[in-house]
């Protein structure tokens, strides 16, 4: 099944055409990947598919629990309600505050009833609180953080840092995970850590992820699918193999700089 549906996409800043009549599908539970060279506008269309900015043509739909959706016009965090989430190419953590908290505050984010509840602290608060404490340690549980709970977030390493920025994005229980370069500046180590999770994560939440990477083994070696973009244009589409067999891929992209 489909999920989110992207109709000939088109975002211009000025005379630049960053993102040009771009169609592509995300189905239901698939691990894609969407590659090209710096400046192609993978950011661009995370930014639009997200709520960031607005396109300048086209549709995205999104099937959700509420039926069939368009996202074109949504603030980012309606567009967030509908089951989309994110990571950025640069940490966006609240560096100051726990590990925990940081989890907690994504959850809570999505589950924001409960108004009367916490400010008169009623019994239920707590059975919720308590819940919602337990859920983020077992989400940190799958990150092997689960012994950092009480670590400010800016004292992590780097590796950790990125992936708390998974966790608080899944924290939302989204139905697509959007990583915006999840490996950037980690060690082979820590790649092959976080190859190895993504993987597990989609497993385990059943979810769409659409990853954005310049690494070229952790793209092959977890992607179902792969969208390659070049000035805006999607240039090709295929399996991890059709894609490094592609010749135009590997002329303009794989070939050249990495
Ligand atoms: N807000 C903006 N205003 C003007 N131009 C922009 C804006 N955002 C992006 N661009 C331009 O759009 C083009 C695509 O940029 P984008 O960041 O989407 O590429 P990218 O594929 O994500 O690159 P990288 O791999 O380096 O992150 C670039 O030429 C960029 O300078």
């Amino acid at each position: 099944m489909t999920l989110l549906d992207i109709k000939e996409l088109t975002k211009s800043f000025g005379g630049l055409t960053a993102v040009s009549n771009v169609s592509m599908h995300l189905d239901d539970n698939e691990l894609v990947a969407l590659i090209g060279p710096n400046g192609a506008g993978k950011t661009t269309l995370f930014n639009l598919l997200t709520g960031v900015i607005v396109p300048s043509e086209g549709t995205i739909s999104m099937q959700t629990d509420a039926g069939l959706q368009v996202l074109n016009k949504m603030k980012p965090y309606k567009v967030a309600q509908t089951g989309l989430a994110r990571t950025f190419q640069n940490i966006r953590l609240f560096k100051d505050l726990s590990v925990l908290d940081n989890v907690l505050i994504a959850m809570t984010a999505k589950n924001n009833e409960g108004f009367f509840e916490s400010i008169f602290r009623l019994p239920s608060f707590y059975r919720k609180e308590a819940a919602l404490r337990q859920e983020a340690i077992e989400l940190l549980k799958i990150f092997q953080m689960e012994n950092q709970i009480d670590n400010l977030a800016k004292n992590l390493p780097y590796g950790a840092q990125r992936r708390l920025e998974i966790v608080r994005a899944l924290a939302t229980k989204p139905k697509i995970l959007f990583l915006d370069e999840p490996a950037a500046g980690m060690n082979p180590e820590e790649t092959a850590d976080l190859t190895r999770l993504i993987r597990k994560i989609q497993k385990e939440f059943h979810i769409t992820v659409l990853l954005i990477e310049h690494d070229m083994s952790l793209v092959m070696n977890v992607a179902e699918r792969v969208y390659v973009l070049e000035y805006g244009k999607l240039i090709a589409e295929g399996t991890p193999d059709e894609i490094q067999k592609n010749e135009r891929v590997i002329k303009s992209y794989l070939g050249g700089e990495s």
